[in-house]
Protein backbone atom coordinates (compact mmCIF):
# COMPACT_ATOMS: atom_id res chain seq x y z
CA UNK A 1 0.00 0.00 0.00
CA UNK A 2 1.00 3.30 -0.83
CA UNK A 3 1.19 6.26 1.34
CA UNK A 4 1.22 9.77 1.19
CA UNK A 5 3.36 12.60 2.33
CA UNK A 6 2.76 16.26 3.17
CA UNK A 7 5.54 18.63 3.61
CA UNK A 8 5.83 21.86 5.37
CA UNK A 9 8.77 23.68 4.97
CA UNK A 10 9.56 21.93 1.43
CA UNK A 11 11.94 24.90 0.14
CA UNK A 12 14.45 24.49 3.13
CA UNK A 13 17.68 22.27 2.47
CA UNK A 14 16.08 19.61 4.79
CA UNK A 15 13.18 20.11 2.67
CA UNK A 16 14.99 19.90 -0.56
CA UNK A 17 16.60 16.47 0.65
CA UNK A 18 13.12 14.99 1.69
CA UNK A 19 11.76 15.64 -1.08
CA UNK A 20 14.65 13.58 -3.33
CA UNK A 21 14.04 11.06 -1.00
CA UNK A 22 10.55 10.32 -1.95
CA UNK A 23 10.69 11.27 -5.36
CA UNK A 24 12.40 7.64 -5.69
CA UNK A 25 10.70 5.81 -2.66
CA UNK A 26 9.03 2.48 -2.88
CA UNK A 27 6.39 2.74 -0.99
CA UNK A 28 5.82 6.70 -0.01
CA UNK A 29 4.04 9.19 -2.83
CA UNK A 30 4.12 13.34 -1.51
CA UNK A 31 0.30 14.55 -1.55
CA UNK A 32 1.57 17.73 -1.19
CA UNK A 33 4.70 20.15 -0.53
CA UNK A 34 4.39 23.70 1.06
CA UNK A 35 6.35 26.32 1.33
CA UNK A 36 5.34 30.02 0.86
CA UNK A 37 7.56 31.69 -0.86
CA UNK A 38 7.13 29.18 -3.56
CA UNK A 39 3.34 28.68 -3.56
CA UNK A 40 2.48 28.29 -7.11
CA UNK A 41 5.58 26.59 -8.82
CA UNK A 42 6.08 23.29 -10.07
CA UNK A 43 8.22 21.06 -7.97
CA UNK A 44 10.22 19.82 -11.13
CA UNK A 45 11.24 22.98 -11.79
CA UNK A 46 13.31 23.25 -8.19
CA UNK A 47 13.78 19.82 -7.80
CA UNK A 48 14.76 17.84 -11.44
CA UNK A 49 14.70 14.34 -8.99
CA UNK A 50 11.25 14.73 -8.82
CA UNK A 51 9.18 13.95 -11.93
CA UNK A 52 5.26 14.27 -10.85
CA UNK A 53 2.96 17.19 -11.64
CA UNK A 54 2.79 18.97 -8.01
CA UNK A 55 3.45 22.30 -7.72
CA UNK A 56 4.10 23.66 -4.09
CA UNK A 57 1.03 24.72 -1.95
CA UNK A 58 0.99 27.26 0.88
CA UNK A 59 -1.01 25.42 3.23
CA UNK A 60 -1.45 26.68 6.85
CA UNK A 61 -1.96 24.65 9.96
CA UNK A 62 -5.83 23.76 9.33
CA UNK A 63 -4.87 23.30 5.39
CA UNK A 64 -2.10 21.10 6.30
CA UNK A 65 -4.28 18.84 8.52
CA UNK A 66 -6.93 18.42 6.35
CA UNK A 67 -5.18 16.76 3.18
CA UNK A 68 -6.29 13.39 4.29
CA UNK A 69 -2.16 12.42 4.02
CA UNK A 70 -0.81 9.62 6.10
CA UNK A 71 2.07 11.13 7.23
CA UNK A 72 3.07 15.06 7.87
CA UNK A 73 6.79 15.62 8.10
CA UNK A 74 7.20 19.18 9.71
CA UNK A 75 11.00 20.57 8.50
CA UNK A 76 10.30 24.37 9.78
CA UNK A 77 12.82 26.27 11.62
CA UNK A 78 12.65 25.63 15.67
CA UNK A 79 9.19 27.37 17.07
CA UNK A 80 6.85 26.82 14.21
CA UNK A 81 5.67 23.42 14.47
CA UNK A 82 3.04 23.58 17.47
CA UNK A 83 0.31 25.58 15.53
CA UNK A 84 0.43 22.05 12.62
CA UNK A 85 0.69 19.87 15.69
CA UNK A 86 -2.84 20.87 17.45
CA UNK A 87 -4.44 21.12 13.81
CA UNK A 88 -3.46 17.63 13.01
CA UNK A 89 -4.32 16.76 17.20
CA UNK A 90 -7.87 18.09 16.49
CA UNK A 91 -8.59 16.91 12.54
CA UNK A 92 -6.75 14.18 11.82
CA UNK A 93 -5.38 12.37 15.39
CA UNK A 94 -4.04 9.52 13.52
CA UNK A 95 -2.01 11.21 11.36
CA UNK A 96 1.33 10.31 11.46
CA UNK A 97 4.05 13.96 12.66
CA UNK A 98 8.02 13.52 12.09
CA UNK A 99 9.01 17.37 13.16
CA UNK A 100 12.77 17.51 12.27
CA UNK A 101 13.23 20.78 14.87
CA UNK A 102 13.73 20.96 18.29
CA UNK A 103 10.49 21.89 19.35
CA UNK A 104 9.07 18.11 20.33
CA UNK A 105 12.56 16.69 21.97
CA UNK A 106 12.27 17.03 25.07
CA UNK A 107 8.63 15.86 25.33
CA UNK A 108 8.56 12.36 26.55
CA UNK A 109 4.87 11.91 25.15
CA UNK A 110 6.79 12.37 21.55
CA UNK A 111 9.07 9.42 20.65
CA UNK A 112 12.77 9.88 20.10
CA UNK A 113 13.71 8.69 16.92
CA UNK A 114 17.65 8.06 16.89
CA UNK A 115 16.64 4.54 15.08
CA UNK A 116 20.13 3.04 16.44
CA UNK A 117 19.83 3.46 19.43
CA UNK A 118 15.54 3.93 20.39
CA UNK A 119 14.07 1.67 17.56
CA UNK A 120 13.39 -0.82 20.60
CA UNK A 121 11.54 2.37 21.83
CA UNK A 122 9.10 2.72 19.04
CA UNK A 123 5.73 1.34 19.92
CA UNK A 124 3.42 2.70 16.94
CA UNK A 125 3.67 6.18 19.01
CA UNK A 126 2.22 8.49 15.46
CA UNK A 127 3.94 11.65 17.01
CA UNK A 128 7.97 11.18 16.13
CA UNK A 129 10.53 13.81 16.48
CA UNK A 130 13.86 13.53 14.74
CA UNK A 131 16.79 14.39 16.55
CA UNK A 132 19.23 17.28 15.47
CA UNK A 133 22.06 16.96 14.01
CA UNK A 134 25.06 17.44 15.73
CA UNK A 135 22.93 15.83 18.56
CA UNK A 136 22.86 12.35 15.84
CA UNK A 137 26.48 12.87 15.65
CA UNK A 138 27.69 13.31 19.04
CA UNK A 139 25.17 10.54 20.70
CA UNK A 140 26.46 7.67 18.00
CA UNK A 141 29.83 8.22 19.32
CA UNK A 142 29.27 8.50 22.73
CA UNK A 143 27.02 5.60 23.48
CA UNK A 144 29.20 2.50 23.29
CA UNK A 145 31.35 4.04 25.84
CA UNK A 146 28.60 5.04 27.91
CA UNK A 147 29.26 2.68 30.73
CA UNK A 148 33.08 3.61 31.11
CA UNK A 149 32.79 6.72 31.33
CA UNK A 150 34.68 9.06 33.93
CA UNK A 151 33.40 12.38 33.97
CA UNK A 152 32.15 14.65 31.52
CA UNK A 153 32.86 14.35 27.78
CA UNK A 154 33.53 17.33 25.70
CA UNK A 155 32.35 16.94 22.25
CA UNK A 156 33.71 20.23 19.63
CA UNK A 157 31.71 20.63 16.88
CA UNK A 158 32.06 21.62 13.15
CA UNK A 159 29.26 22.08 11.04
CA UNK A 160 29.10 23.21 7.12
CA UNK A 161 26.94 26.10 7.14
CA UNK A 162 23.68 24.76 5.73
CA UNK A 163 23.22 23.96 9.61
CA UNK A 164 22.06 27.22 9.80
CA UNK A 165 19.41 27.03 7.26
CA UNK A 166 17.90 29.51 5.02
CA UNK A 167 16.96 32.15 6.94
CA UNK A 168 19.91 35.06 6.46
CA UNK A 169 22.54 35.23 9.57
CA UNK A 170 25.83 35.22 10.34
CA UNK A 171 26.02 31.31 10.53
CA UNK A 172 24.90 31.43 6.88
CA UNK A 173 26.82 34.76 5.42
CA UNK A 174 29.38 33.03 2.57
CA UNK A 175 31.11 36.62 3.24
CA UNK A 176 31.84 36.13 6.92
CA UNK A 177 32.36 32.71 6.80
CA UNK A 178 35.10 33.23 4.03
CA UNK A 179 38.57 32.01 5.62
CA UNK A 180 36.57 31.47 8.82
CA UNK A 181 36.19 29.39 11.85
CA UNK A 182 32.93 30.95 13.71
CA UNK A 183 32.44 30.03 17.27
CA UNK A 184 28.74 30.05 18.76
CA UNK A 185 26.55 29.11 21.02
CA UNK A 186 29.94 27.82 23.51
CA UNK A 187 27.40 26.51 26.72
CA UNK A 188 23.97 25.55 26.93
CA UNK A 189 23.11 24.82 22.83
CA UNK A 190 20.10 23.08 22.86
CA UNK A 191 22.14 20.06 21.44
CA UNK A 192 24.35 19.93 24.44
CA UNK A 193 20.81 19.91 26.70
CA UNK A 194 19.19 17.29 24.28
CA UNK A 195 22.14 14.77 24.33
CA UNK A 196 22.42 14.73 27.95
CA UNK A 197 19.22 14.21 28.61
CA UNK A 198 19.12 11.16 25.85
CA UNK A 199 22.36 10.06 27.12
CA UNK A 200 21.78 10.38 30.74
CA UNK A 201 25.61 11.41 30.99
CA UNK A 202 26.94 15.19 30.47
CA UNK A 203 27.70 16.07 27.82
CA UNK A 204 29.80 19.80 27.16
CA UNK A 205 29.08 20.85 23.39
CA UNK A 206 31.27 23.50 21.47
CA UNK A 207 29.87 24.36 18.30
CA UNK A 208 30.98 26.24 15.52
CA UNK A 209 30.61 26.98 11.83
CA UNK A 210 32.71 26.36 8.98
CA UNK A 211 32.81 27.72 5.32
CA UNK A 212 31.75 24.51 3.74
CA UNK A 213 28.24 23.70 2.68
CA UNK A 214 27.26 20.06 4.08
CA UNK A 215 28.49 18.13 6.39
CA UNK A 216 29.52 17.73 10.73
CA UNK A 217 32.20 17.26 12.56
CA UNK A 218 32.72 16.09 16.17
CA UNK A 219 35.56 15.56 17.90
CA UNK A 220 34.52 13.95 21.27
CA UNK A 221 37.03 13.91 24.51
CA UNK A 222 35.99 10.54 26.71
CA UNK A 223 37.55 10.36 30.24
CA UNK A 224 37.89 7.15 30.76
CA UNK A 225 37.24 5.27 34.09
CA UNK A 226 39.77 1.93 33.75
CA UNK A 227 42.36 1.70 31.04
CA UNK A 228 41.84 0.81 27.89
CA UNK A 229 43.69 -0.49 24.53
CA UNK A 230 43.13 0.60 21.30
CA UNK A 231 41.77 -2.59 20.20
CA UNK A 232 39.22 -2.61 22.68
CA UNK A 233 37.71 0.32 21.73
CA UNK A 234 37.66 -0.94 17.73
CA UNK A 235 36.21 -3.93 19.08
CA UNK A 236 33.53 -2.46 21.42
CA UNK A 237 32.33 0.07 18.32
CA UNK A 238 32.02 -2.22 16.00
CA UNK A 239 29.91 -4.90 18.26
CA UNK A 240 27.88 -1.81 19.31
CA UNK A 241 27.03 -1.14 15.32
CA UNK A 242 28.05 -4.75 14.00
CA UNK A 243 24.59 -4.54 11.03
CA UNK A 244 23.70 -0.91 11.59
CA UNK A 245 23.97 0.10 7.71
CA UNK A 246 24.14 3.73 8.22
CA UNK A 247 27.16 3.61 11.17
CA UNK A 248 30.08 2.61 9.93
CA UNK A 249 33.21 2.57 12.10
CA UNK A 250 36.42 3.10 10.25
CA UNK A 251 39.88 2.93 12.11
CA UNK A 252 41.28 5.65 10.11
CA UNK A 253 40.34 9.63 10.95
CA UNK A 254 36.60 10.41 9.37
CA UNK A 255 36.62 13.37 6.97
CA UNK A 256 33.97 15.55 6.61
CA UNK A 257 34.44 16.43 2.66
CA UNK A 258 34.36 12.07 2.51
CA UNK A 259 30.77 12.22 4.09
CA UNK A 260 28.95 15.00 2.02
CA UNK A 261 25.84 13.42 0.06
CA UNK A 262 26.18 10.27 2.10
CA UNK A 263 23.60 8.69 4.29
CA UNK A 264 25.51 7.10 6.88
CA UNK A 265 27.70 8.44 10.01
CA UNK A 266 31.51 7.88 9.80
CA UNK A 267 33.30 7.03 13.76
CA UNK A 268 36.88 6.12 13.92
CA UNK A 269 39.89 7.92 14.91
CA UNK A 270 39.99 6.60 18.02
CA UNK A 271 43.11 8.09 19.97
CA UNK A 272 44.27 6.96 23.72
CA UNK A 273 45.90 9.41 26.06
CA UNK A 274 49.38 7.25 27.07
CA UNK A 275 47.71 6.76 30.31
CA UNK A 276 44.90 4.51 28.06
CA UNK A 277 42.39 6.63 30.45
CA UNK A 278 41.16 9.51 27.94
CA UNK A 279 39.76 8.40 24.67
CA UNK A 280 39.24 10.70 21.69
CA UNK A 281 37.20 9.86 18.80
CA UNK A 282 35.33 11.15 15.96
CA UNK A 283 32.37 11.23 13.85
CA UNK A 284 31.75 13.01 10.86
CA UNK A 285 27.77 13.18 9.04
CA UNK A 286 26.00 14.61 6.44
CA UNK A 287 23.86 17.14 8.73
CA UNK A 288 21.29 17.14 6.05
CA UNK A 289 20.84 13.58 5.83
CA UNK A 290 21.92 11.39 8.59
CA UNK A 291 21.46 14.34 10.38
CA UNK A 292 18.03 15.21 9.38
CA UNK A 293 16.12 13.92 5.93
CA UNK A 294 17.66 10.20 6.08
CA UNK A 295 16.76 9.79 9.69
CA UNK A 296 13.31 11.11 9.16
CA UNK A 297 12.88 8.82 6.32
CA UNK A 298 14.32 5.83 8.69
CA UNK A 299 11.25 6.76 10.75
CA UNK A 300 8.45 7.07 8.69
CA UNK A 301 9.83 3.63 7.74
CA UNK A 302 9.69 1.92 11.29
CA UNK A 303 6.49 3.75 11.72
CA UNK A 304 4.55 2.59 8.91
CA UNK A 305 6.26 -1.26 9.28
CA UNK A 306 8.89 -0.85 5.89
CA UNK A 307 12.11 -2.42 5.71
CA UNK A 308 13.97 0.33 7.83
CA UNK A 309 16.04 0.99 4.85
CA UNK A 310 13.67 1.06 2.44
CA UNK A 311 14.36 4.29 -0.34
CA UNK A 312 17.55 5.11 1.01
CA UNK A 313 19.90 4.66 -1.71
CA UNK A 314 21.71 1.09 -2.23
CA UNK A 315 24.40 2.51 -3.87
CA UNK A 316 25.54 4.80 -0.47
CA UNK A 317 24.78 2.15 1.98
CA UNK A 318 27.62 0.45 3.66
CA UNK A 319 26.98 -3.26 4.03
N1 LIG B 1 19.82 22.27 8.26
C1 LIG B 1 20.22 21.24 9.00
O1 LIG B 1 21.34 20.75 8.90
C2 LIG B 1 19.26 20.60 9.96
C3 LIG B 1 18.05 21.19 10.25
N2 LIG B 1 17.23 20.60 11.16
C4 LIG B 1 15.96 21.22 11.47
O2 LIG B 1 15.08 21.06 10.36
C5 LIG B 1 14.23 22.19 10.23
C6 LIG B 1 14.38 22.75 8.82
O3 LIG B 1 15.71 23.16 8.64
P1 LIG B 1 16.25 23.80 7.29
O4 LIG B 1 15.70 23.06 6.13
O5 LIG B 1 17.70 23.95 7.44
O6 LIG B 1 15.54 25.22 7.38
P2 LIG B 1 15.38 26.28 6.25
O7 LIG B 1 15.53 27.61 6.89
O8 LIG B 1 16.29 25.95 5.12
O9 LIG B 1 13.86 26.06 5.75
C7 LIG B 1 12.78 26.39 6.53
C8 LIG B 1 11.49 26.12 5.75
O10 LIG B 1 10.40 26.53 6.54
C9 LIG B 1 9.54 27.43 5.83
N3 LIG B 1 9.06 28.38 6.82
C10 LIG B 1 9.79 29.27 7.52
N4 LIG B 1 9.04 29.89 8.43
C11 LIG B 1 7.79 29.36 8.31
C12 LIG B 1 6.53 29.59 8.96
N5 LIG B 1 6.43 30.50 9.92
N6 LIG B 1 5.45 28.87 8.58
C13 LIG B 1 5.56 27.97 7.57
N7 LIG B 1 6.71 27.73 6.92
C14 LIG B 1 7.80 28.41 7.28
C15 LIG B 1 10.41 27.99 4.72
O11 LIG B 1 9.72 28.17 3.49
P3 LIG B 1 8.79 29.36 3.12
O12 LIG B 1 9.37 30.56 3.81
O13 LIG B 1 8.83 29.43 1.63
O14 LIG B 1 7.45 28.97 3.64
C16 LIG B 1 11.37 26.85 4.45
O15 LIG B 1 10.77 25.94 3.54
C17 LIG B 1 14.66 23.17 11.33
O16 LIG B 1 13.85 23.00 12.46
C18 LIG B 1 16.06 22.72 11.66
O17 LIG B 1 16.40 23.05 12.97
C19 LIG B 1 17.53 19.42 11.76
C20 LIG B 1 18.72 18.79 11.48
C21 LIG B 1 19.68 19.36 10.56
C1 LIG C 1 25.37 25.52 11.93
C2 LIG C 1 24.10 25.62 12.72
O1 LIG C 1 23.59 26.69 13.00
N1 LIG C 1 23.55 24.49 13.11
C3 LIG C 1 22.32 24.42 13.84
C4 LIG C 1 21.97 22.99 14.05
C5 LIG C 1 21.03 22.46 13.05
C6 LIG C 1 20.12 21.45 13.69
O2 LIG C 1 20.20 20.26 13.70
O3 LIG C 1 19.32 22.03 14.48
P1 LIG C 1 17.97 21.90 15.21
O4 LIG C 1 18.23 21.44 16.58
O5 LIG C 1 17.46 23.29 15.20
O6 LIG C 1 17.15 20.94 14.46
C7 LIG C 1 22.46 25.04 15.23
O7 LIG C 1 23.53 25.06 15.80
O8 LIG C 1 21.41 25.40 15.78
Amino acid sequence: MIRRIGIVGARGHVGSELIRLFASHPRFELAFVSSRERAGQKLSDHEPDYEGDLSYVSHGPDEAAGQGVDALVLALPNGKAAPFVAAVDARAPDTCIVDLSADYRFDDGWYYGLPELTRDRYAGQRRISNPGCYATAMQLVVAPMLDALAGPVQCFGVSGYSGAGTTPSDKNDVELLRDNLMPYALTNHIHEREVTRQLGHEVQFLPHVAPHFRGLTITANMPLAAVFELDQIVARYRERYAGEPLVRVVEGTPWVSRIASRHDVELGGFTLSPDGRRLVAVATEDNLLKGAATQALQNLNIAFGFDEMAGIPVAERNT
